[in-house]
């Protein structure tokens, strides 16, 4: 695969297969958008003529967004959000509105987690990602389809959730989180596609954002077994999925999950922790451990 930049002049230039002006005058709101993927989402988004919002929980990541959106002539609304406080959320999308007007589409992308294995995890923890990524996520949606159903209007929502058709070993909380946001999102799109909203998710498989940061690395050292690319993917990736699901090109669909994760979801060897004995790759260090 050829390597993408991941600087934020690579961020101008990289290369862009949506048409100019797709999201002209379109207002935008990507949660966690000072980082990674939302920040990709967030610059492809503007790139393409869209007035953007951002959140999440650290000044300094959106300040660093807001002074290049600055220095670019692109309108952006910056605000610190925890989206498990659900004033917090209301007060979010009241700054987006009174800047801007209600979104038309919501990028739901903040979320991460801590890796370990599954019986070492806290009940503290397990809801601290419950929270992040189920609730959060939930608030968010729900706060954009109840100010579209009030206004008459249709949205788009887009969730970035994780491809965890396999589960994923050392992160078993997300996991559970994620697999809760495709089942409301499928039901949501139900119930709310007679108000013209739709819903979908995209399931990205290994990113080389800051967001890996996290992981241990010995486990970093075996992302890129994790699919027969043997590759990881790069957040401008995941953006132009998100572009092509929030424009009209996606009508159709909704309800939807796209999984974008190399063809992890069908081979390679995934473990967000330490890999145990039992799993490791030499037939002499298996045998070792049966014996
Ligand atoms: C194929 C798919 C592959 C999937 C690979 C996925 C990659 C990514 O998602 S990359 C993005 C990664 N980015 C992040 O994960 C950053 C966001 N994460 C967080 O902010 C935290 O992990 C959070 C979700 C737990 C939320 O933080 P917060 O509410 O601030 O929680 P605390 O830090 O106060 O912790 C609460 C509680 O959680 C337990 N805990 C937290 N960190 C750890 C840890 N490293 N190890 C073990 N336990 C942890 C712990 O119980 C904490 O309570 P206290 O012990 O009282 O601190
Ligand atoms: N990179 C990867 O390989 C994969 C990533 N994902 C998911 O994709 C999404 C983007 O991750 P990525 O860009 O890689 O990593 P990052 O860690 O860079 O992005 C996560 C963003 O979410 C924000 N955030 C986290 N918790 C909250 C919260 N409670 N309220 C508001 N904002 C919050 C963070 O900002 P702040 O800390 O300032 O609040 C940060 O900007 C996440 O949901 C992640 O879990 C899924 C699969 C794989």
């Amino acid at each position: 695969m050829t390597a993408l930049p991941v600087s934020e002049a690579g961020l101008d230039d990289a290369p862009m297969t949506l048409a100019d002006g797709l999201f002209r005058d379109r207002v935008v709101l990507v949660s966690g958008g000072g980082s990674g993927i939302g920040k990709a989402t967030a610059w492809m988004m503007a790139r393409l003529g869209a007035k953007v919002a951002i959140c999440g929980r650290t000044a300094e990541r959106l300040l660093g967004v807001e002074t290049a959106f600055r220095d670019r002539g692109w309108p952006l609304l910056a605000q610190t959000c925890d989206i498990r406080d659900e004033q917090a959320v209301e007060s979010l999308f009241d700054a987006v509105e009174a800047r801007f007007g209600l979104p038309n589409i919501l990028v739901n992308n903040a979320g991460g987690q801590f890796a370990l294995a599954a019986d070492k995890i806290t009940p503290k923890g397990w809801r601290a990602v419950i929270e992040t990524n189920l609730t959060g996520t939930w608030l968010m949606m729900q706060t954009a389809a109840q100010r579209w159903i009030a206004a008459s209007r249709g949205g788009v929502v887009v969730n970035v959730t994780a491809a965890n058709e396999r589960g994923m070993p050392g992160i078993a909380h997300s996991s559970a989180a994620r697999a809760g946001v495709v089942n409301a999102s499928r039901t949501a799109a139900v119930e709310w596609a007679p108000y013209g909203i739709r819903i979908n998710c995209l399931a990205p498989g290994l990113v080389d954002s800051g967001g890996l940061s996290v992981y241990p690395p010995e486990a970093r050292a075996g992302f890129h077994r994790a699919n027969p690319q043997r590759s990881v993917g790069h957040p401008w990736d995941m953006a132009q999925i998100i572009g092509f699901l929030a424009s009209d090109s996606a009508r159709y669909v909704t309800g939807a999950t796209l999984t974008a994760d190399g063809g992890g979801a069908l081979w390679g060897d995934l473990w967000t922790i330490e890999r145990p004995v039992f799993f490791s790759d030499t037939q002499q260090e298996a045998a070792d451990h049966v014996s």
